[in-house]
């Protein structure tokens, strides 16, 4: 026999729970408190920053051990899932009055990042999304469910930048993965990582399970026939949230592919660069959503955000999109819809939550409340005259009945939780009002009660009472206690008072008591009962919630066209853009002084003539990065369906927005400035297309003056000639201005500024913030350094040795365009044909033969063939 000292009981059982949840944190449930043991404890103490103590000792050892109260529970679990973890509650099921011995635990539900729906522990404005990744021969398969809005979304990308650049478009909560070797390491770094079998993510028995989740003979409808990868992540983030939230999920009613050929591509590094929702410096205020944001439903407010992380390309809706904001702003209906919409809470979570039977009573009030505005709403949106407003009203369909009856059913104002009854208003079930007026009739009766013993007993001071331990009594001073008839049966003695009972008081208590538990027993029927009446009208709530959503987000556009005067794109066929008066919406925001707008023409289709590139060249703080952000950002802007800040933009057919701006280091993965740098520039080269707007901003300036000036141009003539996308290109090389020629698509234009010496004989410099025709004279550094507050003597330094550097330029090439273009001197800039350029961009090995025969009909129309 072992001598080794035992568990206790109760850590035997918190061990077997354990053991089958061996990675996440269990919440150990012991009364008023969640307690977590040994590893759990010291984990928690830290996340949380709770004190970690210790409970007693099992096996020989002590036990570590942190808790944290049951009713401030949400608050701890919020911040753990906020961190990536996931927590296993292990509650009492047994009850403990009547268990001998330990009570009965289990684990009844796990609360993890990606699949959450509590309100506590969501961010209102953001949707919460679990991502399953499978991988296959072509590329991987993604899947993605927002438990808390009931959707469900998959997609097949082609490889690990596409894989990447959705990440940063979803940037799930949580993120389930085969348990296998080799995956990128932007994967690996990122939070809420999961590992799963890889049988898991089997796509033939996948298949099975969707089918059967869904109810469905085959996938074809889903579009998901053809689909293996995207069904192996479906049907394994299926059978997660299954494990994990132990209880059906009706409100999944389908599963939609979201194809990104339909949507304006955008990698991680375009996202970060434009700044769309989070600033580099992670702030998320002075960001395109900052400004953008109106909308006043959190479910609008969420929907916003999809859209701006995934611009259409399908110009017929977009079309539809700014022919509805046109008629918001020009009926004026904007404002009064929206007062509406303040009335309207988050019908889209609200559904979920009715499906999953966690809605509270407040949410079925916000409910009754959303759906009795909906005939304002036809009201105010049927004479206008836009199909997607129209077909808007339509989805959002009539549900006067639902109204009607949760109307009728509820309280005006009900309790926080349904427990505590109080929740249905009177004349809605006959049942329920009996029981109540039962109970509230006691009250009466016991005064009568009280008024009739002190008549009897000629006791003036018999007091009737009731307390929780001893329930109703009548009680008598004991100076009188000997007037006490002998029916009374003595229940509580105090010390200057008896209590009593009767036969009377006792049957009375027995009615009244059973008569509340029979209420609220009622009322818990009928809330469940009510929750099944709601369940059977989910698909056109749904649809109702997604069309106030979409409103919600049209009128949004609205508002912000008239308050910040924007004015309405047009998606034209030619291809280019052309932008009257364009603004920074962003930069226009914050600054204090006037914005000065600027134009902008890439017109490639225009013959000889035409522009292709522009070069940008200016000073230090001239407005280069503005100029060139605030073009992408109203390109992107007009692919959501809002109006734009410019006067006029007519902007041709785009297919991505590639950008490669500032230093954005990326020392976690191990990369340096200049390697980021460079590898943001060739997923650009390989991916640019005609169709394709990009952002070069500085590129070369991460390494010496002559390789950065030599990639620069090698990298400029690429684009311009093999990629022949639209390009902005600032650099502050000033050799680069002469690769603008007439007739080969590439134009220089500038920022200046002006030195100014005031009569005190202090310098200061002017930024005109104008874009200007032709290639900048000078770069004012030293000038804006001196602004910068560099010490006087150093900059007196610097402008001795730019003296000296000048004058040898003079001598003798330094960085002339002499030199550069001279082939003895740096190899790279041997003079070239645009056809020999492009020529030598061409990678034989990667060209099936159709690319191969159209990059040899490309090179003879350079040749003028
Ligand atoms: N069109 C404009 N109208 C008014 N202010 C502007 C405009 N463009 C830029 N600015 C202001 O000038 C500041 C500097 O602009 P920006 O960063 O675009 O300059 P830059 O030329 O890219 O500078 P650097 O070469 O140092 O990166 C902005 O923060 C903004 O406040």
């Amino acid at each position: 026999m072992s001598t080794e000292p035992q568990h206790t009981p109760l850590m035997q059982q918190f061990l077997a729970a354990k053991a089958e949840h061996p990675d996440i944190l269990l919440f150990f449930r012991m009364g008023d408190f969640y307690e977590l043991f040994y590893d759990d404890a010291r984990k928690a103490a830290r996340l949380l920053d709770i004190s970690l103590t210790q409970r007693g000792s099992s096996a020989g050892q002590p036990i570590p051990m942190a808790g944290v109260p049951h009713h401030a529970a949400e608050g701890y679990l919020a911040r753990l899932v906020a961190l990536g973890e996931s927590v296993a509650i292990c509650e009492q099921v047994g009850d403990p009055a009547a268990s001998k011995g330990l009570v009965e635990r289990k684990v009844v539900r796990i609360v993890t990042p990606g699949t959450v729906t509590d309100e506590a522990l969501l961010d209102e404005r953001r949707d919460t999304l679990l991502l399953a990744v499978a991988r296959g021969r072509s590329g991987f398969g993604l899947a993605w469910a927002d438990l808390a809005g009931g959707r469900f979304m998959v997609n097949e990308v082609d490889g690990g930048d596409a894989l990447e650049a959705e990440l940063s478009r979803l940037e799930p909560a949580e993120i389930l993965l085969p348990d296998e070797e080799g995956w990128p390491a932007f994967l690996c770094a990122r939070s809420g990582l999961r590992r799963r079998a890889p049988w898991l993510f089997d796509a033939d028995s996948g298949r099975r399970k969707l089918e059967q989740f869904f109810g469905v003979h085959d996938l074809a409808g889903f579009g998901l026939d053809q689909r293996p990868m995207a069904v192996a992540a479906a049907s394994a983030l299926l059978g997660y949230v299954e494990e994990t939230q132990k209880q059906r999920l009706p409100h999944l009613t389908s599963i939609a592919v979201e194809s990104g050929d339909a949507a304006i591509a955008m990698n991680a590094a375009t996202r970060r660069h434009l700044e769309l929702d989070t600033r580099v410096d992670g702030e998320q205020k002075h960001t395109l959503l900052g400004v953008l944001d109106s909308t006043i439903t959190p479910m609008g407010g969420r929907l916003l955000r999809r859209w701006l992380h995934r611009p259409l390309r399908d110009r017929d809706v977009l079309a539809r999109r700014h022919h509805a904001v046109a008629t918001l702003v020009e009926s004026g209906a904007e404002g009064t819809l929206r007062e509406t919409f303040r009335g309207l809470g988050d019908l889209e979570r609200i559904l979920s939550r009715i499906a999953l039977r966690s809605a509270r009573p407040r949410d079925l009030a916000t409910l009754r409340d959303g759906l009795r505005m909906l005939p304002e709403l036809r009201g105010l949106l049927a004479a206008l005259d836009s199909p997607r407003l129209q077909m808007l009203v339509t989805e959002a369909g009539d549900h006067d009945a639902l109204a009607a009856l949760l109307g009728a059913a509820l309280v005006e104002q009900p309790p926080v939780l349904a427990r505590d009854g109080g929740v249905f208003a009177e004349g809605h079930d006959a049942g329920l009002d009996e029981l109540r007026h039962l109970s509230s009739n006691a009250d009466q009766f016991l005064v009568d009660l009280e008024q009739r013993e002190r008549d009897t007993t000629g006791i003036a001071n018999l007091k009737v009472g009731y307390n929780r331990v001893h329930g109703y009594y009548l009680e008598i001073s004991k100076a009188q206690v000997g007037k006490a008839p002998t029916h009374y049966t003595r229940r509580q003695t105090l010390a200057n008072a008896e209590r009593y009972i009767t036969e009377e008081l006792k049957a009375f208590e027995d009615k009244v008591l059973s008569a509340r538990e029979r209420a609220l027993a009622r009322e818990r029927q009928l809330y469940e009962a009510l929750l099944d009446t709601l369940n059977q009208h989910l698909d056109p709530l749904k649809r109702c919630a997604a069309a106030l959503s979409e409103l919600d987000v049209l009128a949004c556009f609205a508002e912000r066209a008239q308050a910040l005067d924007w004015s309405r794109p047009r998606l034209v066929a030619r291809p280019g853009i052309h932008i009257e008066r364009g603004r920074h919406p962003v930069v226009e925001a914050v600054r204090s002084e006037p914005f000065t707008p600027n134009d902008l023409v890439l017109d490639s289709d225009a013959g000889d003539a035409g522009t292709r590139m522009l070069v940008i060249t200016g000073p230090n703080m001239g407005g280069k990065s503005t100029y060139m952000r605030q073009n992408a950002l109203i390109v992107l802007l007009a692919h959501i369906g809002s109006f734009v800040p410019a006067a006029v933009a007519d902007i041709g057919p785009v297919d991505r927005i590639l950008t490669r701006i500032g230093a954005g280091d990326d020392l976690a993965r191990g990369h340096s400035t200049f390697m980021v740098e460079m590898s943001e520039t060739s997923y650009i080269l390989h991916h640019a297309t005609e169709h394709s707007l990009v952002l070069m901003d500085e590129i070369g300036r991460g390494t010496s003056t002559y390789d950065g000036l030599a990639l620069a141009e090698a990298c400029a003539r690429h684009l311009a000639t093999v990629n022949r996308c639209h390009t902005l290109f600032a650099t502050h090389y000033f050799e680069l201005t002469t690769l603008a020629a007439t007739g080969n698509g590439i134009r220089n234009v500038h920022l200046d500024a002006v030195e100014h010496r005031g009569r005190d004989g202090t310098e200061t410099l002017v930024f005109m913030h104008a874009v200007k025709e032709g290639p900048a004279d000078r770069s004012f550094g030293l000038q804006v350094a001196a602004l910068a507050g560099l010490p006087k003597s150093v900059v007196r330094h610097a402008r001795g040795r730019l003296a000296e550097l000048e004058q040898r330029r003079h001598d003798g090439p330094v960085l002339s365009t002499e030199a550069l273009q001279a082939p003895q001197q740096i190899g790279l800039f041997a003079p070239s044909s645009a056809a020999t350029e492009a020529l030598a961009g061409i990678d034989p090995d990667e060209l099936s033969p159709k690319e191969a025969l159209e990059a040899l009909y490309r090179l003879k129309q350079l040749l003028g063939d």
